[in-house]
């Protein structure tokens, strides 16, 4: 709702009131619309201040609303009456207006902000555009250029660059609502003739044709297939070559387009999967508002390799003492100057002053005796890992939490190695760990709740977006990725190649194929694993026998790869072609495809065609049904926090909503039947068997995916 006072004997003062970010839900637009008339009917009323209540101006359209039917007054209406008013109104901007909240105060005749506030038309981020007005509104304010730049990207703005770029009139350091008011006093009775942004020209770039042929193309190739912010740009065309009713129609029609689109869908819920995975809980009971977290002050990281190093710099960046512990002499002078380096460049990006001090290095494991908690990013090997974790258990203060940055080994495994197993959980980052957004927090059985809800809120305080999953090899996201990788190999020995594969992975969204993702992060790394798990056997075997190992298909392509030293990027060689080590445009590589030929040959394989739907049903669903099992065995808490993981972790297009929310709508009986008659074919891969959750969430008629937690729960019960 909006509350209508008087203040100051002559303003109006509407105030939205709906936490808890003052949405504009129905019941709320019905109150402006109330509460503007209120003002506008009130003779003692000269000039009138919109602000939001609890020191947030409004978080734009209520985004529950969009999958309903929507009733209430609409917004355009209402924001255009509030342009037409005869009295001055001014936006008393707090904490942030964001979408229809930053309409709403463009529709407003001045906008005062807060310092600290933040401004964006942020709709594109939900697959929409800003369609009360904002993408005609604002070009006619900052121009095209700019306008183009907010709207394309959702970005939000700082106070200070709102003033210089024109959107606020503004900006104070003292109580925003009681500068409006003085704000509104002072302009009470002057002509708005020259406020209402909607009558403004829109400056109109000089080649507008070439401009925005220019920007369209950009934005498709950023976009990887998102519709919304190519419909931005055709909004914002709109508004640079048309009358400003005739823009407001495009705007509509375009808007009309996005609001029932699958990929609109995906981005809602992904913005509401992502608070979601917050509400994080335990197969015990314990949960995210039961389990209370420790402060921790000082942490400890142990490795400085490559994860260690950005472990050590989003420590230190989110305000934490590090104790920075390199025990090999080169890696420990590298490493020191590599961190330093990478906190001044953050430090440059943010305009602020690099947080150097934060860390003190040393060679000796002792020095984190008075930690409060140890993140270990050695070498992936368990038994360096053993030796550490036993070390940890002796050496750290009483109560220290040891997590670990393992990408698969068992971490209840780590915690036996020391005297509080309860005390012990990973911590998961992704490379580079200073810049990736995601955190896998894994609980083993022995995890306390309390070390769980620490490493949550760790994470969070380092801007990360943390789900918490269950112990299992390679936990949800490398787990996942696995058959993936395997299904991808296995395309490239039935005839397809690492151009075909990639190239279909990218057009669905992805922004590196599997291959060229495989270059980048180094084939040596799944070399090394294979070995340690028994399935590298050298030489090459012909006959189908040679593709069997441990009972079930398998490629030794990647093996053979890295026995001639192709590792990828670093070495200039690996699926693709570089022009030199360490270059990143992958080039087609003729020796590859004589290789597969001959390789091909040697094992009797016949190449055959095949098209871009099987590369993405067989790479997409064998990765899906992996993410079934995952729920199957409670590994991960609902289908949103295996999406989390995918969109952060691993580039899966977000306007696609997740691997989970993907096969929802593909249909999951669609999915279940692609599986079976992959399975048919290939009966030697066990990863498209499909999965018994799948099979019972068809049975039970495919509820949508925001009640499989709920479905999973029932099935549960009936075993
Ligand atoms: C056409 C379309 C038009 C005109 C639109 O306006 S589309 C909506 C555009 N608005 C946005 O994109 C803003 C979305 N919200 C945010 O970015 C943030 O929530 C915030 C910056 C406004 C506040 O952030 P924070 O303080 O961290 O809080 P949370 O993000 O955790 O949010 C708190 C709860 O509020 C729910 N929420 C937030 N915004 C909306 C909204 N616009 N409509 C409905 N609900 C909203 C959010 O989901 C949280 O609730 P829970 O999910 O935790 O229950």
């Amino acid at each position: 709702m909006a509350q209508f006072t008087r203040v100051s004997r002559s303003v109006g003062l509407i105030t939205l009131q709906n936490p808890p970010v003052n949405a504009l839900s129905a019941v709320t637009r019905q109150g402006i619309v109330d509460a503007v008339k209120s003002a506008l009917g009130d003779p003692k009323v000269k000039s009138v201040v919109i602000c939001g209540q609890n020191g947030i101006f409004c978080g734009g359209a209520d985004i529950k609303e969009f999958g309903t039917n929507i009733t209430g007054p609409p917004l355009v209406p209402m924001i255009h009456a509030i342009e037409a008013s005869n009295k001055p109104v001014v936006a008393a901007i707090e904490g942030s207006a964001f979408g229809g909240g930053l309409e709403l105060a463009l529709g407003c005749h001045y906008r005062v902000a807060h310092s600290k506030a933040k401004l964006g038309l942020t709709e594109v981020t939900l697959g929409l555009l800003p369609a009360a007005g904002g993408t005609q509104r604002l070009p006619r304010l900052i121009g095209v250029p700019a306008a183009l730049n907010l709207i394309t990207t959702g970005r939000h703005v700082t106070a200070a660059e709102a003033l210089q770029l024109g959107i606020v009139d503004q900006v104070t350091d003292h109580n925003t609502v009681d500068e409006a008011v003085k704000f509104a006093l002072s302009v009470a009775g002057k002509s708005l003739d020259a406020r209402r942004i909607s009558t403004y020209p829109c400056p109109r770039p000089s080649d507008v044709d070439a401009l925005f042929e220019e920007v369209m193309q950009k934005v498709r190739q950023s976009a990887r297939g998102a519709i919304a912010p190519i419909a931005c740009v055709q909004a914002v065309r709109a508004a640079a070559t048309l009358p400003y009713s005739q823009g407001m129609e495009r705007e509509q029609e375009l808007m009309a387009t996005l609001f029932t689109s699958g990929q609109a869908r995906a981005l809602q819920y992904c913005f509401f999967a992502q608070r979601a995975v917050g509400r994080w809980s335990m197969p015990s009971g314990a949960r995210w508002d039961t389990s209370k977290p420790r402060s921790i002050r000082k942490a400890a990281v142990i490795g400085l390799g490559t994860m260690g190093r950005g472990i050590a710099v989003a420590l230190a960046q989110a305000g934490l003492s590090v104790v920075a512990v390199e025990t090999q002499e080169k890696q420990f002078t590298e490493a020191k100057k590599m961190v330093s380096g990478m906190m001044e460049r953050g430090a440059k990006r943010r305009g602020t002053a690099p947080p150097l001090d934060k860390i003190t290095y040393s060679q000796n494991i002792q020095a984190v005796a008075d930690v409060d908690l140890v993140i270990e990013a050695v070498f992936e090997d368990m038994a360096l890992k053993e030796k550490v974790f036993q070390q940890l258990s002796t050496i750290c203060k009483q109560g220290t939490f040891l997590c670990t940055n393992t990408s698969a080994l068992d971490v209840d495994h780590l915690a036996s190695q020391t005297r509080n197993p309860e005390l012990v959980v990973g911590m998961h980052f992704f490379a580079p760990a200073h810049v990736m957004k995601l955190l896998e927090v894994v609980y083993g059985p022995r995890s306390s709740p309390q070390a769980v809800a620490t490493a949550m809120q760790l994470g969070k305080k380092m801007g990360k977006v943390s789900v918490a999953v269950g112990n299992c090899r390679g936990f949800v996201g490398n787990r996942m990725l696995k058959p993936y990788l395997e299904q991808a190999l296995f395309l490239l020995e039935e005839g397809a190649t690492p151009e075909l594969v990639d190239g279909a992975l990218e057009e669905f969204g992805f922004a590196l194929g599997v291959f060229k993702m495989s270059d980048l992060s180094g084939l040596d790394v799944g070399w090394k694993i294979r070995k340690g798990d028994g399935l590298v056997e050298p030489g090459l075997a012909s006959g189908p026998s040679a593709r069997i190992r441990q009972g079930r298909r398998y490629s030794p392509l990647g093996d053979l790869l890295c026995e001639q030293g192709r590792f990828g990027q670093k070495t200039g060689q690996g699926w693709y072609r570089y022009d030199k080590p360490g270059s990143r445009v992958a080039r087609y590589d003729p020796w590859l495809h004589s290789f597969l030929e001959e390789y091909r040959t040697q094992h009797g394989i016949v190449a055959r065609r095949m098209d871009q739907q099987e590369v993405l049903e067989r790479c997409l669903y064998a990765l899906i049904n992996e993410g079934f099992r995952i729920l199957e065995d409670g590994i991960a808490a609902g289908p949103e926090d295996i999406d989390i993981i995918y969109v952060f972790g691993y580039s899966w297009p977000r306007h696609r909503g997740g691997p989970m929310f993907y096969a929802s709508m593909v249909g999951l009986a669609k999915v279940l039947k692609r599986l079976e008659h992959y399975h048919q074919a290939h009966p030697d891969i066990p990863y498209m068997q499909p999965c018994n959750l799948l099979r019972r969430l068809v049975a039970s008629g495919s509820p949508p995916v925001h009640k499989w937690k709920e479905a999973i729960k029932k099935l549960r019960s009936q075993l």
